[in-house]
Parts: structure tokens; sequence; C-alpha cells
């Protein structure tokens, strides 16, 4: 089965099976309007239908790289219609360009998502805390990636300094140059999964995605001289890693800036949260409150004053998204009960 390879599933095909006239396929490119679909006979260019813009409330409404979609088809080399998305297992959400909250999907039903972060110039603590709640809020489980160990004289410092803020988060430690670490990698990948990497420019995505892709199919920083091997596939962004499952790489997942993330803080900060429950208010905003329990463990130096800052921005930034978030949350509710409800006629 072609379309399982690309990691459909028993829900999709269930939810698939009410509309007999239309194909399910899975998205694996997207520029502007158009989409890249693989389906299980054959690849098709689509765009979304009429109808679909008319009823679409949000830009997140759209379907993006990763999304399962119906289709209806005519022609192999027709435009086909994008009649349905259908519910997304995780999302990754980005402000739309010139808003504050309306959000659009930047990839959709991703399982894994690595952090990648060089143990060189690019380490920074608080910028991983902060890739980690956009990941929790995402749906996909995090993995941290500590990129180019073969440039770092104090891994195991580093290393600790990430087990304090990464709570039951894998850490794998790699170096494309020594080979080290790669192999752990591979622990996380399986076949019918999706998964990501996200992190900064230059700390080596590239180069690990050609790795586990057995390829040169993605420009790493290297200059070349010749042209062989770079973009020698049809172009995609959802690729396949034979018999490993399926890698997504696109410009918006490179990116982290404008992610939201809501649900992540109770994972990142679990202390602190927990230590919320601990103020004498309820609604304590644990700035200057008398019996904040969170700003005496400030000055009791239980938490560094660099973390709580950590805590307080986020939580500020995502009152501002809340409005997105939960709309996003209402949205996960109801693919939930539609898969409960799939499972118990499934049984039966
Ligand atoms: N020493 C060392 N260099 C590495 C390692 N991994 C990647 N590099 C180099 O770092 C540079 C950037 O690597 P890329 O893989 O292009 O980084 P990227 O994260 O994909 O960057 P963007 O495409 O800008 O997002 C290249 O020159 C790589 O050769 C490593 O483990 N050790
Ligand atoms: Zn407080």
């Amino acid at each position: 089965m072609r379309l399982e390879q690309w990691g459909a599933g028993k829900e999709h095909y269930r939810m698939a099976s009410e509309y007999p006239e239309l194909v399910l396929g899975r998205v694996v490119l997207q520029e502007r309007d158009l989409y890249q679909v693989v389906t299980e006979q054959e690849d098709y260019s689509a765009s979304v239908s009429g109808k679909f813009r008319y009823e679409a409330e949000s830009p997140s409404d759209y379907p993006a790289v990763g999304d399962f979609v119906l289709l209806q088809c005519v022609n192999k080399n027709d435009i086909a219609v994008i009649q349905k998305v259908l519910p997304r297992k995780s999302v990754f959400l980005r402000k739309a360009a010139g808003t504050n909250s309306v959000e659009q999907i930047v990839a959709a039903n991703i399982d894994t998502v690595f952090i990648c972060m060089s143990l060189n110039n690019d380490f920074n603590v608080r910028r991983l805390e902060r890739y980690l709640s956009v990941a929790w809020n995402s749906g996909a489980m995090p993995v941290i990636v500590l990129t180019k160990v073969d440039l770092c004289d104090e891994v195991d410092a580093k290393v600790l300094e990430i087990e304090n803020i990464a709570i039951g988060v894998p850490i794998i430690e790699t170096s494309v140059v020594d080979k080290d670490g790669l192999s752990q990698i591979y622990q996380y990948l399986k076949e019918y999964h999706t998964v990501a990497f996200v992190g900064s420019s230059g700390v080596g995505k590239s180069s690990l995605i050609n790795h586990i892709l057995g390829t040169d199919q993605l420009e790493t920083g290297d200059l070349r001289n010749d042209d062989k091997g770079r973009h020698t596939t049809t172009h995609r962004e959802l690729f396949m890693i034979s018999g490993k499952g399926m890698v997504i790489d696109t410009p918006g997942m490179r990116e982290l800036g404008m992610w939201s993330a809501e649900d992540g803080i109770d994972h990142t900060f679990l202390d602190i949260e927990e230590l919320t429950r601990k103020c004498r208010f309820s609604d304590c905003s644990h700035e200057n409150e008398t019996g904040c329990a969170v700003r005496q463990a400030v000055k009791d130096g239980l938490i560094a004053e660099e973390r709580y800052r950590a805590y307080m921005k986020l939580k500020a930034e995502n009152a501002y998204n809340k409005n997105a978030v939960d709309y996003l949350a209402a949205k996960k509710r109801k693919f939930k009960q539609i898969a409960k409800l799939n499972k118990h006629n499934y049984k039966q």
C-alpha cells in the first residue's frame, strides 16, 4: 500500500470511506496556492475548491505540508481539487504575515520533532526552552539534538545545563564530522512516522537530513563546484526515508520566531508552574504580590532569575496568542472525539 507508506492510517481510510467519490492523499509540497499531493495511485497538483475557500474560517483551515486531504481528481494531468483536510494529529503554527493573532499552519502531522542546537556558537538554553514549548504545543514529541560535538570541549557541562530545563526529553549528541550519535537519531525514525528538524540556521539540520536520506538532496553550507546530486529528485518538502518513515523540511519549519507556545509552558517550566499553586493569591501575577511562592523561590536561589524572566516573557506572549490557541485546542478535542468514535466503530 503506497499511501500507507506515506503515513495514512486506519482513521484516515475510515474518514475517506465516507466520501467514496473523493481520493485520499497527503500533501508533500506547497507553493502558494498550489499543492503537490501523493495518493495511492498517482501524484497530483492540486488547489482548494471555491467552496473550501468560502467555508474556511481561518488560514489554519487551509492545507499544509503533511496534511491528509480528500481530492476530487479527474485526469492525472489536470489540477485536482482539494475538498477536505482531515483532522490533524499535530500542527506547527506561525502567525500570518502582518497580523498579531491570525495563525497559519507551517506543517502538520509530525510525530517527532528534532530540536537542533549546535554546541558551539548557537548554544543558548533560553532559546532551547522556547523551542521546547513550541514542540509541546504542536502535539509532536520533542527530541533534543546537540550538533557539532566535535567543535566543543565542554560537552558534559552543556548537557547538564540542558537536562535541568528539559525534563524527560531525550538528548542526543551528534557530529556529522565524526559520525557520532547518528545511530541514536535512527532510533526515532520509524516506518509510517513523520519527523522534522528545527533550529537556527547553520546548526546542521540539512547535514543531518542528508545523512538520514543517504543523499545530498539538500544544499548544505558547503560551497560545491558541481551540480551533481542536488535537487535531483522532484521538488518536495516531505521526503521518504527508505524504510524509515518520512521527514518534513519546509522553509517555515526552519524558523521559530513567531510561533506560539501556550500548552508548552506546563512542561518546560514544570517546577515553576508547580510553585504557582502555592502563591497566596490564586490570580497572582508573580511580579510583586506578597506571598508569591515563585518570587520567593527566586529570592532563595532555587530558581535562577534568568529562568524566571524567560517564564514570565513566554507567559506574556502567550496571553496575546490565546484566542488562536483556544481555537486550535477546540479543534484538537474534536479530532480526539472523532478518533474515539472511529475506534469504537472499528471494534464493532
Ligand atoms: N564541525 C562540524 N560542522 C558541521 C556539523 N554539522 C554541520 N556542519 C557544518 O555546518 C554548516 C551548516 O550546516 P547545514 O547542515 O547547512 O545547517 P542548517 O541547519 O541546515 O542551516 P540552514 O539551511 O541555514 O537552516 C555546514 O558548513 C556544515 O558542513 C558537525 O557535526 N560538525
Ligand atoms: Zn506568585
